[in-house]
This record gives structure tokens, sequence and C-alpha cells, in this order.
């Protein structure tokens, strides 16, 4: 018996072998043509697209309520030119169940949004209610804001920001270390050079324990990615390596080097008046794209979507302006956020508390008077000019409601009249 099998075993796991490898092989031969074909040289295992399709079904996020299997089979097999694939984009949201407004994908680089038209321009209809054919248009005249002084009894400061993206470099979810120190350097570069600014440039890296303290006393220190939306979409690898901030010497003008985009430009001012912002913020952002250009760069940007973003939430203009605003009796009201709503402002506000305090503008602050922090929420679709009057307006009745509410007034009244 011994040597019936000794004779035969090594023979039957030879014939096995050579059986599975060839039966192995030629599923992979067939499955991997189009791969082949597209100068991918994929050794690993090959499933179809049925059986790499993601379970989102207890997902919320609009990337995994527009997901179908038909959809991901007809995106799974393409490459953008830099290798970014369909299953980069969506992982986010799949690890991240997330809420109903968050977008679930992101970009690797400016293809993304061609490549994967499909899903994407799914997710930016729900997101922003821009179609497929609509034109986005930028608009940065600031002489054509009106009206933009607020009311200095309710609002201490005023922040807006933008972001930008050298184009011809992938975005920081799928770069190399390489591309991301070239950015930087692109872009430091750009910084050095604005015309009658003069700024300061901190590599986190060599960031002393001090320094980051001031600047996180300051709230100029840039967070390390921590949250897991941020880690699934590969933000925080590398990190600090080319990651930096530079700031103007007057600390009013700041750039955010390589974190979810290249370039978050932003301007944070001491203010009630919109108007003087929008202007600083509008010269900042031109004298930069000048400088950029000045080295035979370009910024990201294209008819149909305006300023290409890593995430779809910021396409069109990545404007975000916010301003804090004391909003004592409003702020401890749970209609608030409906309020927000109604007014065309992000819902995710931020309470200060009772003991908020701004050095400098100390002055204007009552420490019985929560301090908000409210801000914008459109960004595609309309201009910056248009975005940004449309601002001023809602924070106009969003301070209007407040008195009302301090004189005895009814807030409902308020919400449901408009
Ligand atoms: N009006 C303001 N005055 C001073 N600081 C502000 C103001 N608005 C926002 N900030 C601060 O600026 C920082 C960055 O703001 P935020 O968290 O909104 O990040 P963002 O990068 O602009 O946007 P997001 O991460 O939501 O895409 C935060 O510390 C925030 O508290």
């Amino acid at each position: 018996m011994y040597k019936t099998l000794l004779s035969k075993t090594p023979l039957r796991i030879f014939a096995a072998a050579t059986c599975g490898c060839i039966v192995y092989q030629k599923y992979d031969e067939i499955k991997q043509q189009p791969l082949i074909a597209a100068g991918i040289n994929y050794s690993r295992r090959f499933y179809p697209a049925s059986s790499e399709y993601p379970d989102v079904s207890r997902n919320r996020n609009i990337m995994a309520r527009n997901l179908t299997k038909d959809l991901y089979a007809r995106l799974r097999d393409r490459r953008t030119p830099n290798g970014f694939t369909i299953d980069d984009a969506i992982q986010t949201g799949i690890d991240n169940v997330g809420t109903f407004s968050f977008t679930g994908a992101v970009a690797g680089d400016e293809d993304s949004y061609k490549i994967y038209k499909e899903l994407f321009d799914k997710i930016i209809v729900e997101k922003h209610g821009f179609k497929p054919d609509d034109t986005h248009q930028t608009d940065l005249d600031a002489s054509k804001i009106q009206n933009g002084q607020f009311d200095s009894d309710f609002v201490l400061s005023i922040r807006i920001r933008t972001i930008r993206n050298i184009k011809g470099y992938c975005l920081p979810t799928f770069c190399t270390r390489g591309e991301r120190r070239d950015i930087e350097s692109i872009i430091v570069k750009a910084l050095y050079g604005l015309e009658n600014l003069k700024g300061t440039y901190y590599a986190l890296k060599e960031l002393s324990q001090d320094e980051e303290t001031a600047l996180s006393n300051q709230e100029l220190m840039m967070p390390r990615p921590y949250h897991p939306i941020e880690l699934s979409c590969n933000l925080g690898r590398d990190w600090p390596d080319s990651r930096g901030i530079w700031i103007d010497e007057n600390r009013t003008l700041a750039a955010y080097l390589n974190r979810r985009d290249h370039v978050v430009l932003a301007v944070t001012d001491k203010s009630c008046d919109l108007k003087s912002t929008f202007t600083k913020f509008v010269d900042f952002v031109g004298n930069f794209e000048q400088q950029i250009r000045a080295q035979k760069w370009d910024v990201m940007c294209n008819k149909h979507l305006g300023y290409i973003t890593t995430d779809p939430k910021d396409l069109g203009t990545a404007l975000k302006l916010s301003v804090r605003i004391k909003l004592p009796k409003l702020s401890q009201d749970s209609r608030l956020s409906a309020l927000l709503k109604m007014l065309n402002l992000s819902q995710s506000y931020k309470v200060l508390g009772e003991n908020y305090n701004i050095e400098e503008s100390a002055d204007k602050q009552d420490s019985e008077h929560p301090v908000v922090e409210v801000s914008s929420k459109v960004t595609l679709g309309q201009s910056e000019v248009q975005i940004t009057q449309a601002f001023i307006e809602s924070i106009n009745k969003l301070i209007e409601a407040e008195k009302t509410v301090s004189n005895g007034g009814d807030l409902d009244k308020f919400l449901y009249h408009k």
C-alpha cells in the first residue's frame, strides 16, 4: 500500500497542481487582458467586478447611495493616466458610513473627474444641485460687493478661504513623496515671490515645540489628519513631510500646504467689514496665481467644474466664508440649525462658549454671550461674488433674527415667514 501511495501521490499532486495552474493561468490571462492592454503588468489574483463590489448597504454618504453594481463594473477596470482607480476614489466612503451630506469619494488627480465622471456627476448633482451640462463662472471682482459692513455688536471676525491645486500633479490622496516635495517648492517659491507681501514659511517637520504651541495659540496651526475619513483617503501619509504653513507679517493671510489639497489660501480678519476682507482675499489669491504662472505652472481649473479640488464638496470656487458672531439667544435655541438651513448657511456651526476671547477685540466681548462660528455652504454654480453677496444677506438676517428673539419676538414667525 505504501508503495502504491508513494508512487501515486506525487503524481496526483503534480497532476492536480499542473491542472490548477493551467486553469488558473487561463482565467488570469483572459481576465487580465484589459489591464495588459493598458500597459499594466498585474500579477495578483484578479476577480470580476461582481466579486469586488463593496458592501456599502449600511453607508449613508452620497457615493454609497449612488453606487450600483453595474456602475462599479463599468468603472472598475479604468485608470486615470496616473493610475488612480475607482477603488482609490471610493475607499473613504466605504470605510466611513458618514453623514447624509458626506460626499464619500475623492479625486486623486484632475483626470479623476473625467474618467469617473459617471459617479462624480451623481455626487455633484446631489451635493451641489449642479448638473453635468451646467457651467461654472468665476468672478473675483471685489468692487461688486455691496453692504459688506456687518453690525460690530455681533460680528467679531471674518475668515475667507479657497483652495488651489497645481495642474499636472496628483492630489494629496495619491501623490508620491517626490511629487509632494515638488509641489511644496513651487508653492513656497510663489509665496516668497508675492508682490508687496512679506511672510514666513514654517515647514512642519522643522517646527520646534514652542513654535508649534505659539501657532496653535494663534489658531494658525495645521492639524495632522486624524479622522478616519481623512486617513482612508491617504491624507496622513508621510506626515509632516512637505507640509507647512506660510503666514504674512500681519498674521492675516495664511497658506496651508499639502493637507487635503496642494494649498489652502486663507484670510482671517478681526473685522466686521466683509468687503474689505474680500478685497484682501482677492488680492492674495490673484497675486499667488500670478506667481505660480510666472514659474510656468498653472492651477487646476476648467469651465465646467471651476477650480478642481480633492473633495467634490469644494469644487467650483472652493470658497468658504465664515464669521464669528455673538448669538446669545440663538446659540441656545434648538431651532438655530433650521434657521441656518433656511438661510443657506452650513448647519455644522461651532459654539465657541461663554469664555471665548479674541485678543484685541476683547472690548467687543461680553463673556455672557456665546460666540458662534457660522460658515457658507455653496461653492459650485455661483461665482465668488454671488456667494459672498448671498452670505452677507444671510448673516444680516441672522443678526435680525437674534435681535428679534432678544426683544421677546417669536423665532418661529421669523423661520416660517422669512
Ligand atoms: N471667522 C473666523 N474667525 C477666526 N477663525 C475662524 C473663523 N472661521 C473659522 N475660523 C477657524 O479657522 C480654522 C479652519 O476653519 P475650518 O475648520 O472651517 O477649516 P477649513 O479648512 O477652512 O474647511 P473644511 O475643513 O471644513 O473644508 C478653524 O480653527 C476655525 O475655528
